[in-house]
């Protein structure tokens, strides 16, 4: 069995005097599709801020390929693609300067595969195009499009679901599992009723119970 990529143990994070939750432990391995789930307000962008390193109030342990993240901090950091549930895109460049930003300080890559990714989310004939003058779904799939020029072995996926037509979610959870089946691993979380082949559940508002 392969070791896992991140591993969690005995989580806590409060805020506002509110606990969120605690003694949250998981490991996510290669090759695994994992969704946390609950209710409004249960913390499942909160724990994938503080997984992806942008969060830091929080106490417990994070390992990174076996050892403390902090540790590993730059491996960690150039392995881990995070893509908030905002899509994060500058309204005033296009699809391709976007996605081009997105990749920024990670690897060159060409134009034509830019635009092939754009393609990939739907967006030809869009690349050239302010993102002010795109649709939410539109703009939403230019953040998609950075799923498609990835070579991150760990995603952390924050509502990406969020304004994207019936078509364009099944080609997402499609991208999910295919992504899982190389050996990637993909953390989700999502108000959409994702039930994918399995897919492992991580459940908050429940005192951080964790479910396979
Ligand atoms: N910047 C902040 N400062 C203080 N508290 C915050 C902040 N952001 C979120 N919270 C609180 O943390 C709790 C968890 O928020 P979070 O966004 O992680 O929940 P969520 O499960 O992702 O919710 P949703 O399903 O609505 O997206 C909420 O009670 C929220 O009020």
């Amino acid at each position: 069995m392969s070791e896992p990529l991140l591993q969690a143990i005995d989580l806590e994070c409060e805020r506002d005097e509110r606990l969120l939750f605690q003694n949250l432990s998981f490991s996510i391995l290669p090759g695994t599709l994992t969704r946390v789930e609950g209710p409004n307000g249960t913390g499942k962008t909160t724990l994938l801020r503080i997984l992806a390193g942008l969060n830091d109030a929080w106490s417990g342990q994070l390992l990174w390929c076996g050892q403390p993240r902090m540790a590993q901090r730059e491996s960690f950091l150039r392995n881990t693609l995070y893509l908030g549930h905002r899509p994060g895109i500058k309204p005033l460049l296009t699809p391709m300067e976007n996605l081009r930003a997105l990749m920024a300080g990670r690897r060159e890559i060409a134009d034509g595969a830019l635009a092939r990714a754009l393609e990939g989310t739907g967006l030809s004939g869009f690349e050239h195009v302010p993102c002010r003058n795109l649709s939410a779904g539109q703009q939403r799939r230019v953040a998609l499009a950075r799923l498609l020029v990835a070579d991150e072995p760990l995603w952390l996926l924050d509502e990406v679901f969020t304004a994207i037509d019936a078509d364009g979610v099944r080609a997402i959870e499609a991208l999910l599992q295919q992504r899982a089946e190389e050996g990637g691993a993909v953390l989700v979380t999502t108000h959409h009723d994702l039930d994918l082949p399995g897919m492992q559940r991580i459940t908050l508002g429940t005192g951080g119970q964790y479910e396979r």
